[in-house]
């Protein structure tokens, strides 16, 4: 299994959709190679837009930090969100003839303004806590997807390109920083032993909506 710390692990096991969002159809598709490409462009496309809020709420966690090392884990999420993982979108949109422009002016989708919005107002109306709970599910979820297809897919599934940027050991070397991140997060606000408080419950509901939403997210790339 993966390890990305303690709170992801408890969290995770914690919210009930955690399967329905790591073995999606859609995913399962990605790793047979089945899913349809118009699918996954269509997905593609949403997800240049979804990863611009999610990279202002990593910047917005470097503005709730407590400390320079909670800033600099932030900032490195947004270094590698902007100039890691954005590009590879726009290297496989562009292969399929879909421009810069056409990623820009794209309309977003329902399902992509409230997964955004309801991760940017965590971090608004919440503390660094909230705001990483909401983001855990994102970040965490797409490592243990890229790990696992990458071992259980299909050798000549069209979308190892995707899937072995998940896999890759710089994606799961921010996984598991994110991971440190949160831990060390939650015992310098709650203690060494948070589970028992109500507010660890209020972090978990949090982490387990997230996970709705990126289970919902997945259906854009079904939808006809
Ligand atoms: C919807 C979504 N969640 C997580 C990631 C991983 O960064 C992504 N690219 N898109």
């Amino acid at each position: 299994m993966t390890d990305y710390g303690r709170s992801f692990a408890a969290w995770r096991e914690a919210a009930g959709a955690w399967d329905a969002y790591v073995r999606h159809p859609f995913v399962q598709g990605l790793g047979d190679g089945t899913l349809p490409r118009q699918g996954f462009l269509r997905y593609l496309v949403q997800d240049y837009r979804f990863l611009i809020h999610f990279s202002r709420a990593w910047a917005l966690g470097a503005a709730k930090a407590g400390t320079l090392a909670e800033m600099r884990a932030c900032i490195a999420t947004v270094d590698a969100l902007v100039n890691h993982e954005m590009p590879l979108h726009i290297r496989i949109c562009a292969e399929a003839g879909i421009s810069p422009e056409a990623l820009e002016e794209a309309p977003e989708a329902p399902q992509n303004l409230a997964y955004t919005r309801y991760v940017l107002e965590a971090g608004y109306s919440g503390d660094f806590l909230d705001l990483l709970a909401a983001l855990a599910p994102c970040v965490l979820g797409y490592g243990e997807i890229g790990l696992r297809l990458s071992r259980e897919g299909a050798a000549d599934s069209p979308y190892r390109d995707w899937i072995e940027t998940y896999a890759g050991e710089d994606y799961q070397r921010a996984c598991r920083e994110v991971g440190a991140l949160i831990d060390a997060a939650v015992a310098a606000r709650l203690g060494r032993s948070p589970e028992a408080l109500p507010r660890w419950a209020e972090l978990a509901g949090r982490f387990a909506t997230a996970t709705r939403l990126e289970a919902a997210f997945w259906n854009l790339g079904l939808e006809e």
